[in-house]
């Protein structure tokens, strides 16, 4: 898959609702009713960090749950983009991205969304093809304000800005004209998938869903 068909699909995904909850899976036991929950909110694109050993499974256990568009976060080598997709991931995020981790996205046709944090990321990105980039740590490295000042000479690329981003921020993401979604972990909190609390996060899901993207 060229990486300018990987960022059209994926911007189609991203624009199904305005955040992306990013999922760090303790147990794959819980991850189908967590997703379930995430889906009933409104929030329908998942990405389940390789982070824990459990990922894997829990990748399995949610792709065959109805309205979730199952991707998996923290592809750093070929290696996981292709253990990632044998689980069942339809997309892979990355907090960067890498010559040999794009190849191999492409030529396994994964839609990747690959990470940038600076101008010349983003110009790398886009020359290769990718106009559809994780803008990564946001708040750490200027959040909305830096986002705002790469779209003047870079209209072209639409961010998904993920890291420090939360229900207090957020809309001031999707205001801008450069973002159509946001990633974040704050609608799958570590205390309420641990005590199985799916109404609550049902709650925080459609909470986020409402959030309007300009
Ligand atoms: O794992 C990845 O692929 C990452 O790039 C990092 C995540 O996107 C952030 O850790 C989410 O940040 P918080 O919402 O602040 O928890």
């Amino acid at each position: 898959m060229t990486p300018e068909t990987a960022s059209e699909r994926l911007i189609g995904v991203a624009r199904k609702a305005p955040v992306i909850p990013v999922l760090v899976v303790e147990d794959a036991g819980s991850a189908r009713d967590l997703a379930q929950a995430l889906v009933a909110g409104g929030l329908y694109a998942l990405e389940i960090t390789l982070r824990t050993p459990q990922a894997l499974d829990a990748i399995r256990a949610m792709s065959d749950v109805p309205g979730a568009i199952v991707g998996a976060g923290t592809l750093l080598t070929p290696d996981d983009a292709r253990r990632a997709q044998d689980a069942g991931a339809t997309f892979g995020v990355s907090p960067g991205s890498s010559d040999r981790l794009l190849d191999a996205c492409e030529a396994i046709d994964l839609p990747m969304l690959p990470g940038a944090a600076t101008a010349t990321e983003a110009m790398a990105l886009l020359e290769r093809g990718y106009s559809f980039q994780k803008f990564f740590p946001a708040e750490s490295i200027g959040g909305a304000p830096a986002l705002k000042s790469l779209a003047a000479p870079l209209p072209q690329i639409t961010f998904c800005p993920t890291g420090g981003v939360s229900l207090a921020n957020a809309a001031t993401y999707l205001s801008l004209p450069n973002t159509v979604c946001v990633g974040g972990s704050w609608v799958a909190p570590k205390h309420m998938v641990g005590a199985g609390d799916w109404d609550g996060i049902t709650r925080l899901s459609a909470e986020a869903a409402s959030l309007m993207v300009a």
